[in-house]
Formats: C-alpha cells, structure tokens, sequence
C-alpha cells in the first residue's frame, strides 16, 4: 500500500518500534492517525502498531514518525548492507584509514579493524565470517584543562558499504553527554552533522574528529534548547573528573589504577590466569564449577589483590570525598569507575572476564561493550543484605572480595518471567577471590550479614548487539507484559521481593522501612498469578 498524508508507513506495512532500552520490537502497522479517548483534542500518534505474538501480541503507539521510533522491519542495513563491497577491499582501506588515524595527535592506541566476535543483523545475531562488521577500537585524548581532558575509550562499528553506510560510534568510556543515547551509542544525527562540519580526507578521522568534538565540546552542537543539557554534561564530567584527580594524589595502591599492573599473573589466581592464557573449552572446564545450571563460579584474584582493593577502598571512604552508591540498597557501596580504576577494569573485563564470558554464554557473553562496576559492601549496622532483583547486565561477574564475615550467602531463584522464577535454585557462599559468574536476567538477592563485614566487586558486562536482537526483545518487552508464564506454586519465602512483588505480605512481614513498600509490587503480572494466588492488603494512609 502506497503512504498516505505524508506518513512514511501505511496500513499492514511491517515495522520495528524503538521499545527504548528494551531494543527493537517487531510489527505491523495497525491504524494511523491513532488517538486514545483521555488525549486532549489535538494530540494524535501517526501510528498504531500490534507487536508480533514473539513480543506479546502487544498494541503500541508510535509517538513520532521518525527512523529512531519507528523503521521499516529489515535486517539492519547496518550488519548487512545490501550495497555492501567486498571484504577484502574495505578492510584493506580500513587498515589505509586507521593508519592515518594513528598521525591524529589525540590518538592513544588503535587496534583493528577486527572482525565482530557477534553481530545482529536487524532480528538475529550471527557470528560474522569475513563479510564483517568489524570493530576498530581506539583511545584518544579529551582536550587538556577541560572536564574531558582524559582518556575515552571508543569503538567504531563499520560494515561493508563503509564509508557509504557510516560507522557507528560506541562509547565505553562513562562521560556525561546529551549526545549519548543510553546504550552508549552517540547519537547518529548528531553525530552526522558534526561529520559534515569535521575536516579531513579520510572519512574515519572524520568520524573520529566528529566524535571527539561532539563528546567533548557539546554546547557547539546544541540548538540553543538543548544548551542546558550540554552545560550540565559539562558540570557532572567536572565533578567526576575532579574527585578522581583529587583521589589520584591518596592513592594507597598506585597499580590498582594502571590497566598495565592490576591484573597480571601476579595478582590473578594462576588456575584463572593459566585458563585464559590457554582460552580453550577443556582450558576453561577444568577451573570453571557449575553451582546450578547456568550459575558458574571460578577462582580468579590472589588474597593479595582482594586485600589491596579493601585497602583501596576504605581509604578512599576515610577521604570523605563523594561517591556513587551503587544502587538505592546499598548505601556503603561505590562505584569504582568513578574513582579512577575504569581503564584498569577495563582490562579486567575485555581481556580476563570475556574469555570466560564466550564459554560460558556463547552470544551473548561473545563481545562486551561498555561495562557498569561497582562494589557493595554489607556490615551489621550498615546495610544488612540485597532484595531479590535481577541485574540490568547481560552477564553478571561477583567477585568477593572479603573481608570476614557470616551469613550473607547469594540465593539464586528461577529467570525472570519463568514459570518457577520465584522458586529456590541455589544458596551460594561466597569465596575470598572467587568469581560468581550468571545472567543478569537470574532472580537473586544477598541474604542478610550476621557478622563481619563483606565487599564484593560486581561488574555487569552488557552487549549491544544482544540487545538489538530478537531474543533480547522477546525477554525484555514481553516479559514485562504478557510474556509471564503462569507461576507454578507459591514463591519459595527466599525469592520474595519486597519491592517487586505483590504478595510478599501474604508470606513474610514488612519490617521497619520496608513497609512503604507494602501493596505497590507488580510481580507477578496478574495473567501469570499461580492458582490460589492472594494479593496483599495495600499499606493503610
Ligand atoms: O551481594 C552480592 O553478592 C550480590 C550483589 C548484587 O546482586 C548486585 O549488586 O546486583
Ligand atoms: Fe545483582
């Protein structure tokens, strides 16, 4: 059918809808011009669009009829353009580019073009042969004396069509930005325009130009709207940019901070290190213990670096400079790539923990992208245990860290929206240096310190191309609504979840602040309530 009223899409026509963090959703187009009965007068949405029965069967609106909301439904052109050159050709002028982009004077190191280790192509992922993508991965130098005068880690994603198709541009490093959609992608509009206003003869230091200007001078691109936004980027970079060089001069462990000294052989544990110098499956199964399906542990640091890193951190606590919680739970906890240890852990998680990742989660656990890494930290007194949730990662890596302490076990239940994901799967004691290693879609929770004190150091990888894909939305966008399964039983009492669920009440008692939380859960959706289920009472104003 032909548009019509300068729609882009018409009736029936199949579509991808942006579900936000969610990924792309899979669809048709239902009616145009939609409207609900509540909107004033005026408002319309050009689209309706029922969701494919993969995502629940779902009716959705399209607010804005805009490529970023809404696409027509085909494998992205990105992975595989359908104009694409031979491969041969566009990594040999890849290779001629990235030469030059090494004679840039903000380049630190280049590396690639390499092949994606998985890619999605719109819907799926594939493991690229030799057709690509390829991933060129690059560190440069913000302008000095300003709030982005350090490293920033980039990774410009390029597929066959290059410089036709242009490259997407993939920030790991964490820097404030109203260009940074929160995937960690930079915005491609933007960074299209500032493409068009970057000088050079070759179109990668064109990107690499436009990309820096971009990050790290954002009121230049702003419309005078947006320059707010950018103004208050620039002001949170500062504060963060300010305690880590503040730190900087406190350290107690200089080379817990160098990505080149931190994890070596002299402060990994040498089964962990021999493993990953090997990197093959028979390498990999004799270190790696399967404690419940799909929850793994391994030893991987020495005493000596969990003793250094505590030691790391309570002098940073005694500085009273301001930290990063964690999450809202854990008030004691830190962010440890805001205090200066990101490139450091940076090594850690692309060069020791994927490895590992690819063998336990082929796919998903194939290629990292931009991580989130934190500690938490229990003591009687302080915060006691963590509430039952899942992680917003794809893989979860928890390393404990010490220091001595009882209790405080991890308790493992079922997968989020499974028929048994309230149900008891496995009690887990942590071990000084070892690793847990799961999904981020696992039900857990930390049960409550009895004595000592524990810190853990938790990274939660995540993978773009994972959650562009079918699999990704599926879980995610349907799990939300309809794609609950119908619970088996009762919870197990340890899966219960006093912020989420709507019959902790029936079970456990709120104690103390945990009240507030009494009759505002949502799990389990109502379709997916168990037989006999009882909601509790809500709390009483
Ligand atoms: O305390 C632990 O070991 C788990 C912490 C955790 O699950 C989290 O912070 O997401
Ligand atoms: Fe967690």
């Amino acid at each position: 059918m032909a548009p019509t009223e300068g729609l882009r899409f018409s009736v029936g026509d199949r579509v991808s809808c942006n579900m936000g963090s969610d990924g792309w959703a899979s669809g048709k187009v239902v009616a145009l011009n939609y409207r609900e009965d509540h909107w004033p007068p005026t408002k319309t949405a050009p689209y309706q669009v029922e969701l494919d029965p993969a995502y629940g069967s779902a009716l959705i609106f399209a607010p804005l009829d805009q490529p970023r909301v809404i696409r027509a439904e085909m494998p992205s052109t990105f992975s595989l353009p359908e104009d694409g050159r031979e491969a041969a050709e566009v990594v040999e002028e890849l290779k001629a580019e990235t030469a030059k982009l090494q004679k840039e004077p903000c380049i630190v190191s280049v590396l690639g073009p390499e092949l994606m280790a998985i890619a999605e192509d719109g819907t799926e992922m594939f493991v690229p042969k030799d057709a690509g993508p390829w991933l060129i991965t690059l560190t440069m130098m913000g302008p000095a004396d300003t709030a982005y005068g350090s490293n920033l880690r980039i990774q410009l994603k390029v597929n066959s069509a290059w410089p036709k198709s242009p490259a997407e541009v993939r920030v790991h490093s964490w820097i404030h930005s109203p260009f940074l959609k929160q995937n960690g992608v930079l915005d491609e509009a933007a960074l299209a325009e500032a493409v068009s206003a970057a000088e050079s003869d070759s179109p990668l230091c064109k990107t690499v130009r436009a990309a820096r200007a971009l990050l790290c001078e954002p009121t230049k691109f702003c419309e005078e709207d947006g320059t707010e936004s950018a103004e208050d980027a620039c002001e949170s970079n500062q504060e963060r940019f300010q305690v880590i060089s503040q730190y900087s001069a406190m350290r107690q462990h200089d080379w817990l901070f160098d990505p080149q000294k931190a994890y070596t052989a002299d402060s990994i544990h040498p089964d962990y290190w021999k493993a990953v110098s090997v990197n093959t499956p028979e390498a990999w199964s004799s270190i790696v213990t399967t404690e419940v399906e799909e929850v793994f542990s391994v030893p991987l640091f020495k005493p000596e670096l969990c003793e250094a890193f505590v030691e790391e951190l309570d002098k940073f606590h005694a500085t009273g400079l301001p930290a990063r919680r964690p999450n809202s739970m854990n008030n004691y906890g830190i962010v440890v790539n805001e205090i200066g240890m990101e490139p450091a852990l940076d090594q850690l998680c692309h060069s020791l923990l994927q490895p590992l990742a690819h063998y336990l989660f082929p796919g998903v656990g194939s290629q990292f992208d931009r991580h989130h890494t934190f500690v938490v930290r229990y003591k009687v007194g302080e915060d006691l245990g963590l509430d039952m949730h899942t992680d917003d990662s794809d893989v979860t890596f928890n390393i404990c860290l010490g220091k001595t302490f009882k209790g405080a076990g991890l308790q493992f239940c079922g997968n989020q929206g499974s028929a048994n994901h309230r149900k008891a799967s496995l009690q887990y004691q942590h071990k000084l240096g070892h690793c847990v290693v799961h999904r981020g879609h696992r039900r857990h929770g930390a049960d409550d310190i009895t004595e000592g004190e524990r810190l853990n150091l938790i990274v939660w990888a995540r993978n773009i191309e994972y959650r562009r894909s079918r699999h990704w939305s599926r879980f995610n966008v349907q799990s939300r609504s309809t794609g609950y399964k119908r619970e088996s039983g009762p919870p197990d009492p340890v899966c219960l979840s006093f912020t989420h669920d709507r019959d902790y009440g029936v079970f456990k008692e709120y104690v103390g602040s945990k009240q507030r939380h009494r009759g505002k859960g949502w799990c389990p959706p109502v379709h997916a309530e168990y037989d006999g289920f009882m909601g509790e009472e809500p709390l009483d104003d």
